[in-house]
């Protein structure tokens, strides 16, 4: 009697699995008849997971590795991870073909690398596909339209001041010279910037709900770090979702849920306000100095846009929190590692403090210590360093597209339906060939006469094409700004090097440790 009732309790998980394996074998099945039909594909060298996966600790590392695969396999290979096949494009004319792509079986991004994220981020730009995602991308669009980008410079200054004078009290030079990491200030500062433009959340008004997403969201970088290093977890639901770190992730998910709806409802009760209605909803003709129709609408943060828009609740707090994700880490990354070049090289961090004294001094671009939008936008050698930055620290390193449609590489390959194709952004960035002396810090690669000589496909940190990053120039805007006042307010020093810190390689790559600082105040009469 037992066994006829375990054996009945154990028939749908039974089945289950069976259902699995029958549409994997199917699955498979197709795609090996669909392979057959694509030139050259057989041909393409096969590396071992083991072998892959063994390198993937430093990024160092891995840029070595992949070279020597590169030099015995050539310029594309395949590796199979468990049911994925995956097709390395190690040659940055074939990932550029694939990214700017107008084909839409070009576009989707496979469960492997994304799933995790979509799980946590819903239908987001980032994470959705098709129609949808194209229809959520031109509204979005607008959030990061010129007029937009011109009222988040006002909160992009607030915070750089609030954060240089945190970095006043820490580096108190009647301490003497001591070095002290600042990395989770640049990351307070980040993700402060990324609420208020997206959310409409002030920190200094909003305190309570403010400080909720902080933490919350911090948590959930932890969470997400650790998932990535206990591979299984990542690639396997069903023991994920009997992980504590699971439960985890949804109570902070939750309150990251709650916040956002409430802020949608403070939306709507506002709007039924007539008189915001008047006020707002039309175009002020103060603000939008000659930008076109695009701005029409008047917004003060991306939630209030995506409510404009008719956007239902579910759609908001799945955008909102994937433009907070994919924005924070990334530009306060980013800023880490430029502060840490400058520091390394200082006459570079000479120029650049020469060229950010002059727009501080002249009222034409910066009023009581606030940069304006046309002041930053000039601001060419601090722009060329961030670059140069994110050519050696390529933040996001490796990006993946899933392909329903084939791929032609050439006459001679063409790449099957069902594959993922593995771009390693972050590996073109140190080809020779492009890059010479590629370790060297030369801002000067990105003077413009420079760039016309390059091709363009060798530099993409912002990936490429239609799915290219949405907030590139919301990240380099921000940037500028909080590493201007920095450089206006000390001078930056490291006792580290180059070479002594290990790149830790996840979605977001990040250093092993923060560096270490010495921030030396200046002399300088600001506003
Ligand atoms: C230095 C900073 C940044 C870097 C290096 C960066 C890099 C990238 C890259 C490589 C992608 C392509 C990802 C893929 O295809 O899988 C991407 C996409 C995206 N990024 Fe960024 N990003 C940065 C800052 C930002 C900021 C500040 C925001 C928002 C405020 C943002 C929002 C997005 C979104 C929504 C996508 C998805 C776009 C789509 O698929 O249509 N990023 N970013």
């Amino acid at each position: 009697m037992g066994q006829i009732v375990t054996f009945l309790l154990a028939l749908p998980i039974i089945l289950v699995l069976l259902l699995k394996i029958v549409s994997y074998v199917t699955r498979r099945r197709k795609q090996i008849l669909k392979s057959a039909e694509c030139n050259g594909w057989d041909n393409i060298p096969k590396v071992s997971v083991i072998r892959f996966l063994s390198t993937t600790r430093v990024l160092s590392s891995i840029l070595v590795e992949v070279s020597n695969l590169c030099k015995q396999m050539g310029p594309i290979f395949r590796v199979k991870f468990f049911t994925e096949e995956c097709v390395f494009l190690i040659d940055p004319i074939s990932a550029h073909k694939l990214l700017t792509s107008k084909e839409h079986g070009h576009y989707p991004k496979p469960e492997v690398l994304y799933g995790s994220l979509h799980e946590m981020l819903g239908n987001g730009v980032l994470t959705s596909q098709g129609d949808y995602w194209q229809a959520q991308r031109r509204i979005l669009s607008k959030g990061f339209s010129y007029s937009a980008l011109r009222r988040y410079c006002k909160t992009y200054n607030k915070c750089a001041r609030q954060l240089v004078s945190d970095l006043e009290n820490k580096f108190d030079d009647n301490n003497g010279i001591k070095y002290q990491q600042i990395g989770s200030m640049i990351h307070l500062c980040s993700i402060k910037i990324i609420t208020e433009a997206v959310m409409g959340l002030d920190s200094s008004k909003d305190e309570v709900e403010a400080e909720v997403v902080l933490d919350s969201f911090n948590n959930l970088k932890d969470i997400a770090i650790q998932r990535f290093r206990k591979g299984l977890l990542l690639i396997w639901n069903p023991i994920w979702k009997l992980h504590p770190l699971s439960r985890e992730n949804t109570r902070n998910l939750k309150n990251v849920d709650d916040i956002i709806k409430r802020l949608i409802l403070r939306y709507r009760n506002i709007q039924e306000n007539a008189q915001y209605f008047q006020e707002k909803t039309f175009t002020s003709p103060t603000h939008d100095n000659g930008d076109k129709e695009e701005d029409n609408m008047r917004f003060d943060c991306m939630l209030e846009l995506m409510y404009k828009y008719g956007l239902n609740e579910k759609q908001i707090v799945d955008e909102v929190k994937t433009l907070i994700w994919a924005g924070y880490e990334t530009t306060s990354a980013a800023m880490h590692f430029l502060l840490f070049m400058l520091a390394l090289n200082k006459t570079h961090q000479e120029a650049c403090r020469k060229e950010v004294d002059k727009f501080f001094d002249d009222p034409t671009y910066c009023q009581n210590g606030e940069l304006s939008m046309e002041g930053l936008l000039d601001m060419k050698y601090l722009e060329r360093c961030f670059l140069e930055t994110l050519r050696m620290f390529p933040v996001v390193l490796i990006i993946l597209r899933r392909l329903r449609s084939p791929l032609k590489i050439d006459e001679t390959l063409e790449i099957p339906v069902g594959t993922s194709a593995a771009l390693p952004l972050g590996f073109y960035h140190y080809m020779e060939e492009y890059f010479p002396n590629p370790k060297k810090f030369d801002p000067d690669r990105f003077l413009t006469e420079d760039i016309l000589k390059r091709q363009s496909f060798t530099f993409m940190p912002f990936s490429a094409g239609p799915r290219i990053c949405i907030g590139l120039k919301f990240a380099m805007l921000e940037a500028k700004t909080v590493v201007a006042h920095i450089l206006r307010e000390f001078e930056v020093h490291t006792q580290d090097k180059f070479e002594d810190i290990a790149l830790i390689p996840a979605m977001v790559s990040y250093p092993e440790r923060d560096y270490y600082f010495h921030l030396q105040k200046r002399n300088v009469n600001t506003a």
